[in-house]
């Protein structure tokens, strides 16, 4: 896949001394949406802003399509989108006019049809002539969203694109999300909701105390990391675990109710075996449940533990 963001051995030690970032290596692919997901304070508002040109790195590379975001500036930061957590709108303005000053800002010649198309595609069209202060909390989000795309960017910086809105909206802003995909846009979206990575994102990055510690396409991850289980609910207790089912990853739970088989991906045929056996010795069940480890399990066990997928982060190229 093609890099359209390569980011090498990034640091950031504040003023204060605080060091919030520690050495991040990452690319991120044209056309794929990114979740950089990591608990409060674990530096992705930093990495972010870095990227975009609002805080200056201590050491390391940002290279945006080939353009290196500190000596090629203009160049980097006119094919980056940024939507802010925080509203950034000027109040009195009305929509049309904010989301066209905008494009003119990034020195883009006026384009009504394109300007009239990103509102009609955010919903934001009806409101054209409002005042931003007149919108409700949602609208000016989408108001920011619009003004990020007014020039053209081919990547999207959405930080904490859903924090504080309701959950219908947020659904919303992940459809809107998916469709600018589609387009060809690459989006980066920072977040502490692990159900957005998991809804979202082609790839997941986790980040803590200022370390990517993991970088991995959602789908291996879930793979890789998350064990599923099938629960078998008996119709009478067992008082121990058989003697016959030996050998199977399988562990009495329930007060012996229940029996648990936890399995990857390679050891599927072992439920087959299972429900043979239990069939061979007469062992009748009611239902049987099938779960797997969630993104979130993950997630916990990597911020706290920090031992776990570690070494998947990315190594610098
Ligand atoms: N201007 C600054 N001066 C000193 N320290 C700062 C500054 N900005 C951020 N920090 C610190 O750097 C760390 C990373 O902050 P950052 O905002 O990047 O985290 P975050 O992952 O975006 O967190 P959140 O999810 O809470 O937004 C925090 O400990 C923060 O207090």
């Amino acid at each position: 896949m093609e890099p359209i963001i390569r980011i090498r051995g990034l640091t950031k030690t504040y003023q204060s001394g605080f060091s919030a970032l520690k050495g991040v290596d990452l690319t991120i692919n044209r056309g794929e949406i990114f979740a950089l997901l990591g608990p409060n304070g674990a530096g992705k508002t930093t990495l972010i802003s870095i990227v975009c040109g609002i805080v200056n790195p201590t050491g390391g590379e940002v290279r945006v399509d080939g353009h290196d975001i500190q000596r090629d500036y203009r160049r980097a930061r006119s094919l980056i989108g940024l939507v802010p957590q925080e509203l950034t709108n000027n109040m009195f303005d009305t929509v049309w006019a904010t989301v066209n000053l905008s494009r003119g800002l990034f020195g883009k010649p006026p384009n009504k049809p394109l300007v009239e198309q990103t509102l009609r595609d955010l919903s934001l069209w009806d409101k054209r002539d409002e005042r931003i202060m007149n919108l409700s909390g949602g609208m000016k989000r989408r108001v920011l969203i619009a003004k990020a795309l007014s020039h053209e960017p081919a990547v999207l910086f959405l930080d904490e694109p859903t924090a504080g809105v309701d959950v219908a909206l947020r659904r919303d802003m992940w459809e809107m999300v998916r469709k600018l995909r589609d387009s060809g846009v690459t989006i980066i979206l920072t977040t502490h909701y692990i159900e957005e990575a998991e809804e979202m994102a082609d790839r997941i990055g986790v980040i803590t105390g200022g370390e990517l510690v993991l970088v991995e396409e959602k789908a291996t991850l879930m793979r890789k990391l998350g064990t599923r289980q099938l629960t078998v609910h008996l119709q009478q207790p067992l008082a121990a675990l058989p003697e016959w089912l030996g050998g199977l990853p399988v562990q009495l739970s329930e007060n012996g109710h229940a029996l648990v088989y936890s399995f990857g991906e390679q050891e599927q045929n072992g439920v087959a075996e299972l429900l043979r056996r239990l069939d061979q010795h007469g062992i009748e069940f009611k239902d049987l449940h099938s779960s797997q480890s969630s993104l979130e399990d993950i997630f916990v066990s990597l911020v706290h533990g920090r031992g776990r997928g570690a070494d998947s982060a990315e190594a610098p190229q």
